[in-house]
Parts: C-alpha cells; sequence; structure tokens
C-alpha cells in the first residue's frame, strides 16, 4: 500500500478513535443513579401509586433486598428496602391488593441481583482500561502490517470448531446428477487416500461449487463427508466481514489445525466471494481483515502436502467477482456448477422431500414440476413444508393438491421469493425464441455445435442457448461473425415467423448483434466500403463534470456510411436466419413443443430431434400441435406482410447443408 493510503488509514483509524474516547469520558462522568434506602411500605405506597398512574415498575426481590424501580427510563429512580427472611413477596402484594400478574404494570423479578450489578459495576469502572487496552493491541497489530503469524490476540478468540460426520448422503440430494459424479470422485479420495497416493496422483485441495442460492451447495457438500464418512467443518466468509484485524486469519487457522487433526475430512467455505473478493481497491478495516482472511486461506491451502487428506470445499454464487489467486492451480481449480434443476430435476427434489409427507392420492409430483419453473432445490422443499404446514392448518391427515398450489403462490409471491413463475405463453414464445438461436446455430458452418437449450430462466434471461465452442478463440474472421450474427438474431426471427410478434426478451441479442456489427465495421474493417479505417467510437468529452459534447475522428458523411454498413450487416443477418427458420419451421415448431415439456434439451437430444426425418407422421404431428394450440398457435400466418422482405438471396439449400455430417466436421458428443 502506498504512503498515501497509509496516511489516509491513520486518519480514518483516529477519526473512529476520538469519539471513542469521548464517549468513554462521558461513561466515567456519567450521573451514577443513586438509590434511595426506603422501607418496605414506603416502597409498596410508591408502586401502588405508579399503577395507579399506569406506570411500569419493575420488582427485584432477592439476597434480602426489595428493589423498586420506578418507571422504565435509563436513570429510573431506584428505591431498595431491606428485607427479613419470612418476607414473601406475592403474599405482601396480594394484601395490599396489587395486582401483580398485569405485566403491563408490574415487573417482578425474583433473580438475586446484587452479584450480577456488582459485578457489572466493577466491570464498567474497569471497562475504559479495557477499551483502551484493546485500541493499542489493534494500533500495534495495524503497526505490524496485521502480520498473521505474530501475537496471539485471536487466539484466545478461538472456537471450537465441530466436525461432525453427516448423515446425508448423495441419494439426499437430488436433480444434480453431473454435479454428483463430479463430487464422486472426491469422496473416492477421502475414502481410499492410499489408492491414489499409490499412484502418484494428486489428490485436490480445493473444489468451488458455483450456483444461485438454494441450488443445494451445502447440502451436497455434506453429503459428500457423508458418503465418505469423514467429519465436516464449516465456515462461512460472510462470518470475517465485520470482524477487527486478524481474528479472521486465526479463526481460519484454528480451523485448518482441527481439521488437520482429524483428516481425511472436508472443510466446507460457505460464502467464499465474501472474503474472496478481488483484492485492490478498498479502505477501512473490514477491507484488510477480507484480505487477510483471503489470504490465511490460501497460506492453510499451499501449505497442504501430499498426505493432508483435507479438500476444502468452497460455496459462491458470484464466481466473477473472485480474486483470481483462490483460482490458480493447487486451490480452488475444480468448479462444479450447480445449476436450477430443470423439470427432471424437480421431480426427483419433490420426491426426496416428500418422503415421510403423506401425500394425498390427487397431488402428481410431475404437474407440480411441471408448475415450478425457475424453483430452486431449496424452493422445491420449501414448497413442500410449506404445504405440509397448510395442511396441519386444516387439520387434514395428507396433503392435498389443493395445499401444494397455494404453497406455490407462497413460495413464488412470498418475501424469500423473487424468481418469477413463467406463464404458458411466455413459456412458449421462451422456447421457440430459444430453439430459433439453436436451430440457426445448428445450420450455419461457423457457429459452434449446439450444448444445451433451456427455458429454465437463469438470472435475467428467460431461457438460454449454449454453444460449445470446439476450440479456444482468440481470432475471429468476417464469416465467423456473420454467422455469429445470424444465430443472435435466431431468436428475435423465430418470434417473429411464429408468434407473429416479437417481444422484449430479444433485447439483449438485439443490443449485441448491433455491438458486433458496428465493431465489424469500426474497428475491424470487415467492411468492404469503408475499408480497414480505425473509426473510433464516439467518445463523450466530459471534463469536470462538463459535458463539451462527442468527439468524433470522422465526417458526417462517414458517420452515415458507418450507419448504413452497420444496417447492412444487420439486414443479411437476419435474411440469413429468417431463410434458415422458415425452411426449417416444421423442425422448429416440433423441437419447441418438445423443449416446453422438458424444459431443458442436452445436445444430443437436441441433435437426435434434429435429424428426425421429416416425412408424413411428423407433419401430420405439426398439425396436431397447431390444432391443439391454446392461444394463437405458433404458425405467424399473415404476419409474414410486416416482416423487412429478405434482401439477400441466400443460397438455399444448397449450401445450407448441416454442417457437421460431412467428413471434416464429426457429430458433436
Ligand atoms: N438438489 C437438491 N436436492 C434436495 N434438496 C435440495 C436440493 N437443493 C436444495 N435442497 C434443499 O434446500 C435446502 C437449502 O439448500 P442449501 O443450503 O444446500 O443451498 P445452498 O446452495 O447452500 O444455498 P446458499 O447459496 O443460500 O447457501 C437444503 O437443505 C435442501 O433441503
Ligand atoms: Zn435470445
Amino acid at each position: 500500500m502506498s504512503n498515501n493510503g497509509k496516511w489516509l488509514r491513520t486518519s480514518v483509524f483516529w477519526l473512529l478513535i476520538l469519539p471513542i474516547a469521548v464517549l468513554i469520558i462521558v461513561f466515567i462522568f456519567r450521573p451514577q443513579t443513586y438509590v434511595k434506602s426506603v422501607s418496605v411500605s414506603t416502597a409498596l405506597s410508591h408502586l401502588k401509586a405508579d399503577i395507579a398512574k399506569k406506570q411500569l415498575d419493575t420488582v427485584t426481590v432477592g439476597n434480602g433486598t426489595l428493589t423498586l424501580v420506578r418507571g422504565q427510563t435509563a436513570n429510573a429512580q431506584q428505591e431498595a428496602a431491606t428485607l427479613d427472611s419470612t418476607f414473601d413477596v406475592t403474599q405482601v402484594l396480594k394484601e395490599n391488593n396489587i395486582d401483580y400478574t398485569n405485566p403491563e404494570l408490574i415487573k417482578l423479578q425474583f433473580e438475586s441481583p446484587s452479584p450480577i450489578w456488582g459485578w457489572l459495576g466493577t466491570l464498567a469502572s474497569f471497562l475504559p482500561f479495557i477499551l483502551l487496552a484493546v485500541i493499542v493491541l489493534l494500533m500495534f497489530r495495524q503497526s505490524q502490517g496485521g502480520n498473521n503469524q505474530a501475537m496471539s490476540f485471536g487466539k484466545s478468540r478461538a472456537r471450537i470448531f465441530m466436525g461432525n460426520k453427516p448423515s446425508v448422503t448423495f441419494t439426499d440430494v437430488a436433480g444434480v446428477e453431473e454435479a454428483k459424479q463430479e463430487l464422486q470422485e472426491i469422496v473416492e479420495f477421502l475414502k481410499y487416500p492410499e489408492k491414489f497416493a499409490a499412484l502418484g496422483a494428486r489428490i485436490p485441495k480445493g473444489l468451488l461449487l458455483v450456483g444461485p442460492p438454494g441450488t443445494g451447495k451445502t447440502l451436497i457438500s455434506r453429503a459428500v463427508a457423508g458418503e465418505a464418512g469423514v467429519p465436516f467443518f464449516s465456515i462461512s466468509g460472510s462470518e470475517f466481514v465485520e470482524m477487527f484485524v486478524g481474528v479472521g486469519a486465526s479463526r481460519v487457522r484454528d480451523l485448518f489445525e482441527q481439521a488437520k487433526r482429524n483428516s481425511p475430512c472436508i472443510v466446507f467455505v460457505d460464502e467464499i466471494d465474501a472474503v474472496g473478493r478481488q483484492r485492490g481497491a478498498g479502505l477501512g478495516g473490514s477491507h484488510d481483515e477480507r484480505e487477510q482472511t483471503l489470504n490465511q486461506i490460501l497460506v492453510e491451502m499451499d501449505g497442504f502436502d501430499t498426505n493432508t487428506n483435507v479438500i476444502v470445499i468452497a460455496a459462491t454464487n458470484r464466481p466473477d467477482v473472485l480474486d483470481p489467486a483462490l483460482l490458480r492451480p493447487g486451490r480452488f481449480d475444480r468448479q462444479v456448477v450447480l445449476d436450477r434443476p430443470d423439470i427432471r430435476g424437480r421431480i426427483a427434489i419433490l420426491q426426496v422431500h416428500a418422503k415421510g409427507k403423506p401425500l394425498d392420492t390427487d397431488v402428481s409430483l410431475d404437474v407440480l414440476a411441471k408448475q415450478t419453473p425457475g424453483f430452486s432445490g431449496a424452493d422445491v422443499a420449501n414448497l413442500l413444508n410449506e404445504a405440509a404446514i397448510l395442511a396441519a392448518r386444516r387439520n387434514k391427515r395428507k396433503i392435498s393438491m389443493s395445499e401444494m398450489e397455494e404453497a406455490i403462490d407462497r413460495v413464488v409471491a412470498g418475501p424469500a421469493r423473487k424468481s418469477r413463475i413463467i406463464s404458458e405463453r411466455e413459456k412458449s414464445i421462451t422456447a421457440y425464441h430459444e430453439v430459433g438461436h439453436a436451430l440457426v446455430a445448428r445450420m450455419l458452418r461457423n457457429t459452434d455445435p449446439v450444448h444445451k437449450v433451456s427455458i429454465v430462466a437463469r438470472g435475467q434471461a428467460g431461457g438460454f442457448t449454449m454453444l460449445l465452442p470446439t476450440e479456444d478463440r482468440y481470432l475471429w474472421s468476417k464469416p465467423q461473425f456473420e454467422d455469429m450474427l445470424a444465430y443472435a438474431l435466431g431468436g428475435h426471427v423465430a418470434e417473429l415467423i411464429t408468434f407473429g410478434e416479437v417481444t422484449t426478451g430479444a433485447s439483449n441479442d438485439i443490443e449485441r448483434v448491433t455491438k458486433i456489427a458496428r465493431s465489424m465495421v469500426t474497428e475491424y474493417g470487415m467492411s468492404n466500403r469503408l475499408g480497414p479505417m480505425a473509426l473510433g467510437h464516439k467518445e463523450e468529452l466530459v471534463f469536470l463534470g462538463r459535458d463539451f459534447g462527442e468527439q468524433r475522428n470522422y465526417s458526417e458523411q462517414t458517420a452515415r456510411e458507418i450507419d448504413e454498413e452497420i444496417h447492412r450487416i444487420i439486414q443479411e443477418a437476419f435474411d440469413k436466419a429468417y431463410n434458415i427458420l422458415q425452411q426449417n419451421k416444421s423442425r422448429l415448431i416440433l423441437i419447441s413443443e418438445r423443449l416446453i415439456k422438458e424444459e431443458t434439451l442436452e445436445g444430443p437430444i437436441f441433435e437426435s430431434l434434429f435429424n428426425q426425418p421429416l416425412g408424413d407422421d411428423a407433419q401430420e404431428e405439426v398439425q396436431t400441435i397447431l390444432t391443439g394450440y391454446v392461444g394463437n398457435p405458433p404458425t405467424g400466418n399473415g404476419e409474414k406482410k410486416s416482416l423487412p422482405l429478405p434482401r439477400s438471396s441466400y443460397p438455399l439449400p444448397q449450401q445450407l447443408q448441416p454442417p457437421y455430417n460431412n467428413e471434416t466436421n464429426t457429430p458433436h458428443p
């Protein structure tokens, strides 16, 4: 850190210390509450008077004294009366017609107050010194640059980490088969470390679980420990954020010490993003603390030798903010993704959590799964729990579908859940949109194979299409960009062709397309008309808060030409996508409808659907789909007039043969 930063930190430090010092002085010279000695009868009569005034008093009896605190203010008047051993407060109150059962008026306490007060009093008089000592210690630590190894300040706060052996197994985790498979390997490592050691295999030290909240990251980690029969230690990154400097690091040290003593075992670090954010900018103690905690975790992990057999599993839903140091080999170099479950996953999770819950005959888990797109595992579990509570409240013996329906609404609308539930229509539109992308990608030469099409909502997007890059790409050619643009417009075009209208769902695609097309023209020299010229983006000149307008390094004429070229490129991409989807409309309908049912289509399934013969049977199926459609069917007939007419006559279909069937391209897995 620079000198400047240090100076800043020191001043911030003093700004914090000064008010504390002032507080301490005020505390020392504060007006003492004064306890007046009175007789029992005086105290009682005062109490009676206060009750008549509807004022809440506290009566404490114990240690031979009756203390009356009159009123609830901080420096309420206090009276103490000495009692003899036969004094029975309830009896006396009764005799005096004081209703001591009304908590609004009288708070009756029977603890022995004096030792606590005495102790507190002593503590209070020492408080300034204790605070001073803490401050001095903290300063000392600061000036040491927060050296973790030195001092045992954090040690005294050492917490005993309970490493329990969870009884959870993989059967309790449902719908995340891929993740389970990957973690199975970790289980093997933990169970038979010698087997791997004998072969010289390096046991992974760290594994990062990535996924949105409630997708079972904690659960599956516990299940790994449960399967392997090893202890499970857990800690959460967010615990460290508010701590004093050094405490977090020492906690981490304690945790790992115990973990190593109990190896083989699992250390689970939840919310690692809370400490594992990119190091760099930041100011103040909590930032320092985070950095030190993170450093300590890295130090511990680096210190494992080959037979440590402690595996650290960290969980996050923000892998993008993590410090790259965490992801380096030998640290959290393995990542396992836990996504929100698709329909099959939700059925499986429903089955797991329905165990032990008596369900009525009308309950169909399939139907429930269908109604809950976007639910995480935790939401699904929560849904069943809510339904069970509702059924109990209605004095039912079994949970029926009506409770389930209501529980869905609760989970969706309830404060805990913000994820959306999609209407049937929105689901259809999303499906056609995504299959539009996928089909265009499938038909073009320069796009990667389709890896997955899904209408399970993720983040902002209602669905997504994933291509599987066949190689790392650093250079993009013009044809690649052109196909990419058509692919990106595939969703928009599919909506247009089928439902005859476009939705806001394509706005991201359109933004991306526009950006790429602009870059092609202005940065990459991919427009023959303008040639290889860096036509820098418009720069906004903002100086000292004043906007001086835009600065261009080209003329008005060129600006117009750029716009025209961008327009042409996008138009051509649009036409390409349009032609492909028109020609494959039956495929579009068949695959989209399948996607609506299954919510996710993996690459191979998409491929086999794509390759289905489009004979009479298929045409018949299309017709059945269209006639059976609720609402307006995805035919889009009659809406075509409003389309921009395809201008470029892209040669079809010869050139657009499915590319992955020839010798140079093998069908992807
Ligand atoms: N795949 C699943 N199978 C069965 N139950 C699940 C699954 N996913 C989540 N649950 C249920 O949801 C609960 C919460 O999940 P968990 O705490 O493991 O999620 P998480 O991903 O760690 O969440 P967070 O990111 O908020 O910490 C689990 O205890 C379990 O009951
Ligand atoms: Zn899209």
